[in-house]
C-alpha cells in the first residue's frame, strides 16, 4: 500500500466529510490544517483498511481523532451515504471509493480477528484479557446509537467501543472497566480485549475497547421514558421505583468495588476548598457561553459556597464513573449493568482520573430521573399543570427510591450530605446546561428548568 500517497490524495475528502459527524466536537470551529501522527495499514489489498491518527487543527487549538479508512475498487453496493468520503482522483488508487471503514462489517470482522490474535502493527499494540478465546471468523455491524464513539456490534457476542477524539494515556472507560472486570464484577459487560496507539515518548493512547455484548439488555433511559409516558392516561402506570432501588444498589456496588480496586483518599481542607471553587469556575464558564444561565449565577455560587471545609474536611474520593445517567444502565435478567465509564466528554482526561465524591454519581443520576420526568413536558407551550404535578412526583418517587437503594447496600446516605448533593446536582445541571445549548438546542429548557428550581428553592 502507497501510505503516503494515499492519505495526501486523502485528506481533503477528509476536511470534508469530517464536520458532518456527530462525534466530531470541533463543529462550529473552522478547520485550519490536518496532520497525520500515524499512518497503519491494518488490511491490504482489496478492500483495504487505513488506520490513521490525525491531529485537526483549528486556530490556535488541535485534537486528535481515530479514523478507520475503507478502501475498495467499487464502493460496497449498501454503503450509507454519510459513510462515504468520495472516491478518490489521483495517484495508484485512482477510482478507488473511500469510506469510513466501521459501516464495512468485513473490514470490522478484521478488526476483530487482530484483537483475537493480540496482534502488533507498527504503532497498534491489540491486547487480550486471560480467558476464554476470541472468535475471529465474525461481522462487525457498526451501532445505530447517537455517541460520543462509533460501536461496531459482533453477532450477539462482542461490541467493540472505537474511540473518536483521543487522548494520550489510558482511557478511565478502560481503566476502570478492567479493574471491575478483574474484580470479578458483574455490575459491567466483562473487558475482552483492547488495542492502543504506542508512540515513542507518550504513554500508550487506548483506542477500542471490546466487551461482551449484552444481547437481552433494555436501556434505563428507554425504560424510564416508556414509564414516563404512561403518566399521560394510563390507569396503572408501572411502578419504576423497585427499579430505581435496584439500580441505586448497583452503583453502590459499584462504587464499593472501585474503592477497593483503585485508589482513595480524604479531602484535607485545601481540597475542600478547591472542589467549590471548581464548581464556581465551571458555572462561571458555562454562563459566559450560555446567557440564559447568568441572571441564576449568584444563587448557584452562594448554594457552593456552603460547601464549607467543616462540611467537607475528611470527605472520601475515589474514582467514580463520571457521567452517570439512565442511558449508562442496561437492564438485564441479572440485573442493572453500567456502561461507559469514560466521564464527560468536555472535561480533559486528567480531570476524570481525579478521586471523586461519590455521591457525584449519585447526583448526576438524580438529574437523569428529572430529565425523564422533565421530558414528558418538553416541547409543550403551556404545560398541563396536572400532568406537570405527576412528572414532578414520577421524579420525586424515584429519586427517592434510587437514593434508598444506593443507601441499603452500602453507599453513603446522600440523605446525610445535603448542601454536597445540591452542589453536585447543580454542577451537573451546568455542565447540562452547556451540553444541550452545544448539541441539543431544543432540549436546553430541560436543565434550565431544573436550575431555577435549584436556584430559587434554597
Ligand atoms: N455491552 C453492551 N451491550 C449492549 N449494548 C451496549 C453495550 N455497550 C454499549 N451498548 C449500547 O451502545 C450505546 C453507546 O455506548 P457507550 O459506551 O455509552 O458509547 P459512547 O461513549 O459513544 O456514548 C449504549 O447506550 C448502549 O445502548
Ligand atoms: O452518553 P454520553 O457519554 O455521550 O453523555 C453525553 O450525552 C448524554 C445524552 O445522551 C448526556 O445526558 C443528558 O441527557 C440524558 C438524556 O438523553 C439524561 O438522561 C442525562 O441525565 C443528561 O445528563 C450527558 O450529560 C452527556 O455527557
Amino acid at each position: 500500500m502507497a501510505v503516503g500517497e494515499l492519505v495526501e490524495a486523502a485528506l481533503p475528502m477528509i476536511a470534508d466529510w469530517l464536520p458532518g459527524q456527530r462525534w466530531y466536537a470541533g463543529k462550529g470551529q473552522a478547520i485550519t490544517g490536518l496532520r497525520p501522527v500515524t499512518a497503519t495499514p491494518l488490511v491490504t489489498g482489496d478492500p483495504a483498511m487505513l488506520h490513521l491518527l490525525l491531529r485537526v487543527e483549528h486556530g490556535e487549538q488541535s485534537d486528535l481523532y481515530q479514523l478507520l479508512l475503507g478502501l475498495r475498487a467499487e464502493a460496497p453496493a449498501d454503503l450509507l451515504p454519510e459513510a462515504s468520503l468520495g472516491s478518490l482522483t489521483h495517484g495508484p488508487y485512482d477510482g478507488a471509493a473511500l469510506y469510513d471503514a466501521v459501516h464495512d462489517p468485513e473490514l470490522t470482522g478484521r478488526l476483530l480477528a487482530h484483537l483475537a490474535t493480540a496482534d502488533r502493527f507498527g504503532p497498534l499494540a491489540f491486547r487480550r484479557t486471560p480467558g476464554p478465546g476470541l472468535p475471529s471468523d465474525l461481522l462487525g455491524r457498526a451501532g445505530t446509537a447517537e455517541q460520543s464513539n462509533t460501536s461496531v456490534i459482533f453477532g450477539t457476542a462482542f461490541i467493540l467501543k472505537l474511540f473518536r477524539r483521543i487522548s494520550p494515556g489510558t482511557n478511565p472507560d478502560l481503566e476502570l472497566s478492567l479493574a471491575l472486570s478483574r474484580a470479578g464484577s458483574t455490575r459491567i459487560p466483562r473487558v475482552a480485549a483492547w488495542f492502543e496507539s504506542r508512540m515513542a515518548g507518550s504513554e500508550p493512547a487506548t483506542l477500542g475497547l471490546l466487551q461482551r455484548f449484552l444481547p437481552d439488555a433494555e436501556d434505563g433511559w428507554e425504560l424510564a421514558l416508556d414509564q414516563v409516558a404512561r403518566l399521560k392516561g394510563d390507569p396503572s402506570p408501572g411502578n419504576f421505583a423497585v427499579e430505581a432501588h435496584r439500580l441505586g444498589r448497583a452503583t453502590a456496588e459499584v462504587h464499593r468495588v472501585l474503592a477497593r480496586a483503585l485508589p482513595v483518599a480524604r479531602l484535607d481542607r485545601e481540597q475542600t476548598g478547591r472542589l467549590a471553587t471548581g464548581m464556581a469556575e465551571r458555572l462561571d464558564v458555562a454562563a459566559a457561553a450560555v446567557p440564559a444561565l447568568r441572571r441564576y449565577r449568584p444563587a448557584l455560587h452562594a448554594a457552593f459556597q456552603q460547601l464549607t471545609a467543616d462540611h467537607l474536611t475528611g470527605l472520601m474520593v475515589q474514582r467514580i464513573h463520571g457521567d452517570l445517567h439512565l442511558g449508562q444502565a442496561m437492564r438485564t435478567p441479572h440485573g442493572w449493568v453500567l456502561l461507559d465509564f469514560e466521564g464527560e466528554p468536555a472535561k480533559s482526561v486528567a480531570e476524570r482520573r481525579l478521586p471523586q465524591p461519590a455521591l457525584r454519581d449519585v447526583a448526576a443520576m438524580l438529574r437523569s430521573f428529572d430529565y425523564a420526568a422533565a421530558h414528558l413536558l418538553a416541547g409543550a407551550p403551556q404545560p398541563d399543570p396536572q400532568l406537570a404535578h405527576l412528572a414532578a412526583s414520577w421524579a420525586a418517587r424515584n429519586r427517592t427510591a434510587y437514593c434508598a437503594g444506593y443507601t441499603a447496600a452500602g453507599g453513603t446516605d446522600p440523605a446525610a450530605c445535603p448542601e454536597l448533593l445540591r452542589a453536585l446536582e447543580i454542577d451537573k445541571a451546568v455542565y447540562e446546561v452547556v451540553y444541550e445549548a452545544r448539541h441539543r438546542p431544543s432540549w436546553l429548557p430541560i436543565p434550565l428548568t431544573a436550575i431555577h428550581r435549584l436556584a430559587t428553592t434554597i
